[in-house]
């Protein structure tokens, strides 16, 4: 049921917990009011003084049977929703297989055939020698009938899986195939989910195999274009679902295919996601396929695809005059924690990113990464900060703690996905994107004693918390996942 149908009013009361700051957990209680229209759920009035139910009504001017009204448990507060600023909607089916491999040799034998087979082509047929194995085609056996068949199953599962962990927000690629992408976008419209939704564009004939690129430059642009339309006809608003160019990234693209898109976004003001500099064997790629070009951000800058509204995914191993770049153009960062591990891509030395005035978030990376958890990419960030503090000589400066890692997953990602100020708090005139946890809830993989203080509490959730400390969602006000 929705919490705040349109005209409807609802009242959410109890613990209001956010990060509105690195190091500033604000802990509060009281109420809130939302009022909807247009399917967009807004926080009107806040009251940070009241302690019952009554009082709230009374406070709003509204009458207990005229609104919905929610609230927290004993061991409860509401939490602004997480926002995952990278993740492969495709690649939902493979979470945690990735073997022994790193980045390159992961895309050809466990990441291409599964994308591939999700637009209803069959990866067997390679001539390019770049795959191996059939991984992807068999693992269920879908109805021959309906080419999207499987990609409807991964789609669904995939929103509601990440819905039911607190994601409100997220910044999905697809795959190549246009009507694929296009029921990404239906089913995260459907499902009520914040998404912003990218065909991906891949063509260079030397890196990206027969069975699975577009066939020319016009071809990518042509079809990164209908599916931008489709989904801007699903919301011709862009505030709950959004067409984000995505080239996938330097190498798989054609120069002329970066510049058509880096085009294409500044002439339809629209987001751009791709990934940079992730892993050392791809850096020698790009060099090697872009020699005239300063760095691998040079590729991107000359194509006209760093812009403020660009996220750019790892940005692992990027020299000064690169970040010095990035942050003139006011392009994002998605940090990518877990990825980067499983991968072993390397320490993403967020300090430096953000002291270099760079907006950074988190993302899941989904299937580099293997959970759709932005909960436990907070608990990764903070792991891997201490790794890299360590290798710097024990500096404690690189250190990401809970609260900074909580920041990164709400306000941070509200910065890269363009929602400053919109996603990511509890202030008057936000959306209503929140996830109501229950630290004490009959599953609850946390044990609460009781003597704990709150900050303390929220530690405890971001160490051991998962899905089921989730007892419901909302976005734009309307209920999106429950729990209970
Ligand atoms: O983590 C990643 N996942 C991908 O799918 C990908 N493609 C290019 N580079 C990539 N990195
Ligand atoms: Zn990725």
């Amino acid at each position: 049921m929705a919490a705040a149908d349109d005209g409807r009013k609802a009242i959410f009361f109890g613990r209001f917990i956010s990060a509105p700051g690195p190091e500033s957990l604000l802990i509060r209680q009281g109420a809130v009011l939302v009022s909807s229209s247009n399917g967009h759920g807004v926080l009107e009035k806040t009251d940070w003084t009241l302690i019952t139910p009554a009082a709230a009504f009374k406070a709003f001017g509204v009458e207990e049977q005229d609104v919905d009204f929610h609230q927290t448990m004993n061991n409860g507060f509401f939490f602004p929703g997480f926002i995952d600023t990278h993740i492969h909607a495709s690649q939902y089916p493979n979470v945690g297989i990735f073997g022994k491999s790193t980045l390159l040799d992961w895309l050809t034998t466990y990441t291409f055939p599964l994308e591939a087979s999700l637009g209803g082509k069959e990866p067997l047929a390679d001539t390019n020698g770049a795959y191996e194995g059939n991984r992807g085609t068999e693992i269920v056996n879908y109805s021959t009938s309906n080419p999207l068949s499987k990609a409807d199953a991964v789609y669904t599962k995939v929103i509601r899986r990440t819905l039911s962990y607190g994601t409100t927000t997220a910044s999905y690629f697809a795959t190549i195939s246009v009507p694929a992408t296009n029921l990404l976008a239906d089913l995260a419209f459907k499902f009520g989910q914040r998404a912003y939704i990218g065909r991906v564009c891949m063509d260079h004939p030397d890196t990206c195999p027969t069975y699975y690129r577009d066939e020319t430059p016009d071809q990518s642009l042509a079809n990164a274009i209908a599916s931008i339309e489709h989904i801007q006809k699903l919301d011709s608003k862009g505030e709950l679902l959004a067409p984000i160019v995505t080239p996938r990234f330097a190498p798989s693209c054609q120069p002329e295919t970066l510049s058509l898109l880096g085009q294409l976004a500044t002439d339809r003001k629209l987001r751009v996601q791709t990934h940079i500099s992730e892993n050392i064997g791809e850096l020698a790629l790009v060099k090697h396929l872009f020699p005239q070009y300063e760095s691998y951000t040079d590729v991107y800058h000359q194509a006209g695809l760093l812009t403020s509204r660009t996220i750019l995914a790892h940005g692992i191993h990027l020299d000064d005059r690169e970040l010095e770049t990035i942050r003139t153009q006011g392009s994002k960062i998605s940090h990518c924690p877990a990825s980067n591990s499983a991968l072993g891509s390397g320490f993403c030395p967020v300090r430096k990113l953000l002291d270099n005035g760079i907006d950074v978030s988190l993302g899941t990376d989904v299937s580099g990464g293997y959970s759709v958890s932005i909960l436990d990419s907070v608990r990764q960030a903070c792991l891997v900060s201490r790794q890299l503090g360590f290798v710097n000589g024990g500096d404690k400066k690189w250190n990401i703690g809970v609260t900074e890692g909580l920041w990164l997953a709400t306000v941070g990602g509200a910065k890269c996905v363009g929602m400053e100020g919109r996603l990511g708090g509890f202030e008057p005139g936000m959306l209503f994107d929140v996830q109501e946890i229950d630290l004490s809830g009959e599953n609850s993989p946390v044990d609460i004693f009781g003597w704990e203080k709150w900050d303390e509490r929220i530690d405890k959730w971001v160490w051991n918390g998962d899905d089921r400390n989730v007892r419901n969602v909302w976005v734009g006000g309307r209920m999106v996942h429950s729990g209970k």
